[in-house]
């Protein structure tokens, strides 16, 4: 069978949480670096880019965009999306929610340098007073080892993913959530996530000067 291929910039940006389910689920997929505006400008010429934007997936004969539909799409073919209807919309919440976080701090790169620091202290707040108390709290409240259903999911992969993003800019942000701390260490520990932790894997760096350099390039912004 074909791998699915993923279409995006080298970096993390929209994309990462999508290599983070397919790692977790212990899918292997190729993957297709836009590094110029030529590579762009084909892509949306040809007709793949729905609303002209990536990230861009193509997966069993189709050509997905829009992040969150890939992710559900993704949730729901590997048996992460929970076993009943009231399970998944909780998992969509919490993914939601966890994508939102994620997203400030991608988008925290391409903030001038004047606004870096101000902004990076705002999502390490938001973080600690909107996100992870909400989390602390429902794992606090089920008693279980995972959000939902107490089975693992596709809202447990990405609040790992969230969690170690805001650690790179606080390694002290868990201190005042226990939980959170124990389910950090459970859910690295799962044999797919622990090895797309290992150096070597297609997860990918924080975002750097070059990284934000080539997507300025690109999207012109
Ligand atoms: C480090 C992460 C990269 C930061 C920049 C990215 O964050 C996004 O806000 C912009 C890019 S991602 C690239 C951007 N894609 C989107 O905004 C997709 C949004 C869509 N709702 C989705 O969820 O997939 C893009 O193609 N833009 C071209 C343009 O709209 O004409």
């Amino acid at each position: 069978t074909t791998k699915p291929k993923l279409c995006y910039f080298r970096g993390r940006g929209r994309m990462e949480s999508i290599r983070w389910l397919l790692a977790a689920a212990g899918v292997e997929f190729e993957e297709e670096f836009i590094e110029t505006t030529e590579q762009y400008e084909k892509l949306q010429k040809d007709g793949r880019l729905l609303f002209g934007q990536v990230p861009m997936v193509e997966i069993d004969g189709m050509v997905l965009t829009q992040t969150r539909a890939i992710l559900s799409y993704l949730a729901a073919k590997y048996d992460l999306n929970g076993k009943d209807l009231k399970e998944t919309v909780r998992i969509n919440m919490y993914a939601d929610g966890t994508l939102d976080l994620m997203i400030m701090t991608a988008l925290a790169a391409f903030k001038p340098p004047e606004e870096k620091e101000e902004n990076l202290t705002l999502i390490v707040k938001k973080a600690k007073t909107r996100y992870f108390p909400a989390f602390e709290k429902i794992l606090n409240d089920h008693g279980e080892d995972f959000l939902v259903g107490n089975k693992f999911s596709w809202a447990d992969i990405q609040l790992l993913e969230a969690i170690l993003m805001v650690e790179e800019l606080d390694a002290s942000v868990l201190s005042d959530f226990p939980l959170l701390k124990a389910f950090k260490a459970r859910i690295s520990n799962i044999p797919t996530i622990k090895k797309f932790l290992q150096p070597g894997s297609p997860r990918k760096p924080p975002p750097d000067s070059h990284y934000v350099e080539v997507v300025r390039g690109i999207l012109q912004f």
